[in-house]
């Protein structure tokens, strides 16, 4: 995923804030059913129907397989037992342990059983060694209830995933399909299903690419894939182009932004719930819960206010053009004054998470963007145990979070060359007035040596006081 991330990182840096507040909505547009994300957006009738496209559902189908109503699943977790392959930053329980959380995700599909399959290579046909096979095949026939077989690796080759339905005689997913599946059910704006619908066409040019014979047949799909891979990149586009717009007017409103990224799961919607007071946001225990990138007013111990971005949530071993549409998104991330980097502590995998989200923060970004190390949960670890090298909080039971909001400030005001300054002006002049609308004005109480003057404690930077001195001079 770094490489991708790498080769994107120009594209990251131009960045683009999509908020609430200041985009204009075009409702009709946009039909009832788009209306129901979080985040504002336009979208045109036509890329709606070319989502929804028939030809498409057909072969999406044939490769990615369908999300029934719902599953009960073998879960199997391959491991590599020797070798360069092998994982050494995490343990086969603990993959296993995610593969059984990506199913529960999806709605009414359950985990029936679960096991570790070892491995010696990623290539052969049938995938697994005849002896695994023949353990497998003996469990399915004993647990007829079982409807598919979810095998938690990146992706399977098409010859193996046919060979393998065939053996089984059930469907069978890999970690691309399943975390597509769980993307296609969350996604609620426009610009994250546009996002999810050019996710999936990597992993089906690359199961067609892997088909022999039937030339006509796949020329012709491959023509149509690519027509409407570029018809999906465009309406991307104008939303972004839209989102610039959006960003150009949040800093004439000069708005400070934090981003809040970390681990799926971690708890960074709870976060900004907890940041915000914000009731409307509903954090959920499942992975991959939040898939658009959406901002939310909080307000400083100052009272200065400040935007706080919530983002797609990162995962390990799931393949890089899984990710890449959604690294737009990220954009917001990158071009937040701060980043708030939150993690789980409580869960056994914390390690491993946190440098996965680590690495991949650094391929998005050169400089070092300043950061806040949250470790969330603390509520259910023992008091000994919490991190001394990062912030301890609970998101649910809101503790920690006032001592948070202070360091917010502080490394906003320290970040951005924003201070705090006191200033008497005269009641109701103009200076008085420039101030109130040009300034963020965080406080005001009437001089007590002279009531006809007021001492205000105003959010300023050195462009603000350049402007105020050129104002003054003007009067
Ligand atoms: N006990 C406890 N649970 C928490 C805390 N913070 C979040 N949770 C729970 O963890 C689950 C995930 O929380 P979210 O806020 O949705 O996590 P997220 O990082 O936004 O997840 P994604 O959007 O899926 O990446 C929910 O069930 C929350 O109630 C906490 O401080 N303590
Ligand atoms: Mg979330």
């Amino acid at each position: 995923m770094n490489v991708i991330l790498k080769k994107l990182t120009p594209f990251v840096k131009r960045g683009a804030l999509f908020t609430k507040q200041f985009v204009h909505r075009k409702p009709c547009l946009m039909p009832k059913r788009w209306n129901g994300g979080q985040i504002d957006s336009y979208f045109f009738v036509d890329e709606e129907r070319d989502l929804n496209n028939p030809d498409y559902s057909e072969i999406s189908n044939e490769y990615l397989g369908t999300i029934a109503k719902g599953h009960r699943v073998l879960v199997i977790q391959p491991y590599i037992k020797w070798g360069k392959d092998k994982k050494k930053d995490t343990t086969r329980e603990l993959q296993l342990a995610e593969a059984v959380a990506l199913v529960q995700t999806l709605p009414y599909w359950t985990v029936v059983e679960k096991l570790w399959a070892p491995l010696l290579s990623l290539d052969r046909k049938q995938f697994f060694g005849k002896g695994t096979l023949t353990k497998i095949k003996s469990l399915l026939d004993s647990q007829c209830n079982i409807t598919a077989v979810f095998i938690s690796v990146n992706t399977l080759k098409h010859e193996q995933l046919l060979e393998l339905q065939k053996i089984f005689k059930l469907p069978v997913y890999d970690r691309y399909s399943l975390v597509i599946h769980i993307f296609r059910s969350h996604a609620k704006s426009p610009e994250a299903k546009l996002q999810v619908a050019l996710a999936e066409l990597p992993y089906i040019y690359e199961k067609m690419s892997e088909i022999n014979g039937q030339i006509n047949l796949l020329e012709k799909r491959r023509l149509f894939l690519q027509s409407r891979e570029g018809q999906l990149r465009n309406a991307l586009q104008k939303l972004k182009t839209h989102r610039e717009s959006v960003r150009t007017k949040r800093k004439k409103y000069g708005f400070a932004t934090v981003a809040i990224v970390g681990y799926t799961n971690a708890g960074k919607t709870s976060l900004i719930k907890a940041l915000t007071g914000d009731k409307k946001l509903t954090p959920k225990n499942y992975l991959f819960a939040t898939l658009d990138t959406t901002a939310h007013q909080g307000v400083l111990p100052s009272t200065m206010k400040v935007l706080y971005i919530d983002t797609i949530g990162f995962i390990q071993d799931v393949p890089e053009t899984l990710i890449e549409p959604f690294v737009a998104t990220l954009e917001d991330a990158m071009v937040a004054d701060i980043i708030v980097h939150v993690y789980d502590v409580s869960h056994p995998d914390c390690k491993a998470q946190i440098e996965h989200v680590r690495k991949t923060l650094k391929s998005l970004s050169d400089a070092n963007k300043p950061t806040i190390e949250v470790a969330n949960k603390c509520d259910l670890i023992e008091p000994g145990n919490l991190p001394k090298d990062a912030l301890g909080i609970s998101a649910t039971e809101t503790t920690g979070i006032d001592i948070l909001r202070h360091e917010i400030e502080r490394l906003i005001l320290s970040e951005t060359g924003r201070s705090i300054m006191k200033m008497r002006v005269e009641s109701g002049s103009e200076a008085f007035a420039w101030l109130y609308k040009e300034a963020t004005v965080i406080s005001a109480e009437p001089d007590p040596k002279n009531l006809q003057f007021m001492l205000l404690n105003v959010i300023v930077t050195d462009d603000l006081l350049h402007r105020f001195r050129r104002f003054l001079k003007s009067l």
